[in-house]
């Protein structure tokens, strides 16, 4: 994150050149071949130092890597000085340089561990006192609604940030979750996302949680005010406001302006980022959902791997790993996405989550400089649970065109262990025969054996697996909080340590910007085709096409 260019330095050069000379005898089935301890070298086991038991296994075996490749990557990280900018950051420097701010989202789940000053840190307990007080408010129903009923329902409105963290873990941890508790999560300004939440929700036993950093998104303050007129249809006075909405923010001011009283306030700070932020104040609903004790585990599993990131030597570092395969892939591969495939349901959202985490981190084409970069930077995240992605994009992964590297992710045991562990048996035959089908591939000789004589040319080309398709895997004990925690922290860190090679600013979201300023000024010319001015034909065409046929 220095706002150098990673081209420039020499262990880039030299992975370029290893790159030229050596990819093609880079060839997973002859690495096997030649190195019966290739799993024992290339994987690693984490287990958590501090807090809550965490296991996990790391494999990178199944990469298009060799130890000069690894050693190299590890040396690009090194002078990019990736471990003076982690200090930093665990600091409190200021390494959001545009935005001049700390981030800190390790402070969130630190208790007192590290020592981080910065302003804001030491009421970070406070706040979580606060939310476990609230919570236990709710779920024992101690804390009514305006008709004296106890609440049932819970409505998070936020969107980015705001939304995906709590929606992912809320789905994760469903085996925590309290069942009589239904949560909702409204985040698309389309009307048609809070009126179908509104449908299934009672004004008298639904709580409204209004998560907005900034508290000015006009999505979630859209969605907010229609959810506070739809509640005073049947409350009518508006001091019963105060039983059914609270807010999650860091502005005090356009929280009381809407209505909320500061004491159903929970704050943050500005050094939280938007796509890190389900560990602060923002995580209200995930803890409403599983109960304050196992929103501290999560906390105290992600604090095991800030400490992993923080003390592990670089070539025992899983998030350092992971962004080093990551860059050879990216930037030498020229492979321009990472699937996030993991063999859990509860994990169906994760892929979502990390979508906004890496792509709104590292999307982008500029140093801290200000030098355009002249490699790739933030991978395309994209990714389905279990076996419904085999049914849908595998044939690409496995005989398309493109190297789609990709991250295998299961539990050895699940939550669900019916029938026996039978579906649970079958999911992870599927989670292990992947990886390895990719990487080994199926040779027309194969092929040929299998279909006898008289089978066409083209039948047994369209039977060929390549195979030398990358994978990592990723395996851990039982998705508990803590294990998820340590591993979205795993991912956070990844990201940070690709931003920094690439001397990028990981930690603001510019180009979220332009099309927020075109769509307020296109707004205010919807009403008539004269009002509007100013836009290209094709876009004046589109907004025409509407005015035209639309009924309201
Ligand atoms: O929490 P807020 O301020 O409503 O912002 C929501 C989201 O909007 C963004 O600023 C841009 O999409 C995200 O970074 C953020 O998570």
């Amino acid at each position: 994150m220095s706002g150098n260019l990673a081209s420039e330095y020499p262990s880039w050069k030299k992975l370029q050149q290893l790159y030229d000379a050596e990819h093609s005898k880079i060839v997973l089935k002859d690495l096997f071949a030649q190195d019966p301890k290739r799993f024992e070298k290339f994987s690693r086991e984490y287990n958590s130092t501090s807090g809550p038991d965490v296991t996990m296994l790391v494999d990178l075996s199944k990469n298009l890597i060799t130890e000069p490749v690894l050693d190299t990557l590890l040396s690009l990280i090194k002078e990019a000085k990736v471990e003076e900018y982690r200090d930093k950051m665990f600091a409190g420097e200021h390494i959001n340089t545009s935005e001049d701010r700390a981030v800190l989202h390790v402070a969130l789940r630190n208790f007192n561990d590290f020592n981080i000053s910065e302003s804001g840190v030491d009421e970070v307990q406070s706040v979580l006192n606060h939310m476990k007080e609230f919570t236990e408010a709710v779920r024992s129903g101690e804390w009514k609604g305006y008709t004296g009923k106890t609440i049932n329902t819970i409505v998070n409105i936020g969107i980015g940030g705001s939304d995906l963290g709590p929606v992912m873990v809320t789905e994760a941890l469903k085996p925590y979750s309290k069942r009589d508790l239904k949560a909702h999560f409204v985040s698309n300004i389309d009307g048609t996302h809070i009126a179908e939440t509104l449908r299934e929700c009672d004004p008298e036993t639904t709580l409204f949680i209004i998560a907005s950093k900034t508290f000015t998104t006009q999505e979630t303050i859209t969605n907010a005010e229609t959810a506070r007129s739809w509640f005073l249809e049947s409350a009518k006075d508006k001091a019963h406001v105060a039983k059914h909405f609270v807010a999650l923010s860091t502005n005090t001011k356009a929280v009381t302006a809407f209505g909320i009283s500061e004491a159903n306030m929970f704050q943050f700070w500005d050094w939280v980022g938007g796509r890190y932020s389900l560990w602060s104040a923002i995580g209200l609903s995930i803890a409403l959902v599983i109960g304050y004790d196992n929103f501290e585990q999560l906390l105290k599993g992600a604090h095991g791997m800030d400490k992993h990131f923080k003390e592990t030597p670089l070539e025992k570092n899983l998030p350092v790993l992971l962004a080093a395969v990551g860059i050879w892939y990216n930037d030498f591969y020229g492979s321009q996405t990472l699937a996030l495939l993991p063999y859990d349901q509860y994990l169906h959202k994760f892929a979502d989550y990390f979508q906004q985490g890496d792509m709104e981190s590292n999307g982008k084409s500029v140093t801290k400089n200000g030098s355009k970069v002249n490699y790739q930077t933030g991978p395309i995240i994209w990714g389905a649970s279990g076996t419904n992605g085999q049914h849908s994009f595998y044939q690409l992964v496995h005989q398309g065109t493109k190297i789609i590297p990709a991250d295998f992710i299961a539990p050895t045991t699940t939550h669900n262990p019916i029938e026996n562990s039978k579906h649970h048996r079958i999911l992870l035959s599927n989670f292990f025969a992947q990886p390895e089908a990719l990487a080994f591939g199926k040779t027309e000789e194969e092929v040929k054996k299998e279909l006898g004589p008289g089978a066409s040319d083209a039948l047994i080309k369209s039977k060929i697996f390549p195979g030398n398709r990358p994978s990592t895997s990723i395996m851990f004990p039982l998705l508990t909080p803590a294990t998820l925690g340590a591993l979205i922290a795993l991912y956070e860190h990844k990201i940070f340590v690709q931003g920094v090679v690439w001397g990028i600013n990981s930690f603001d979201q510019m180009g979220v910007e332009l099309g927020k300023v075109l769509a307020k000024n296109i707004l205010a010319q919807l009403e008539k085709p004269s009002d509007v001015v100013g836009h290209d034909s094709s876009t004046t065409g589109l907004i025409h096409y509407y005015q035209k046929y639309r009924k309201e």
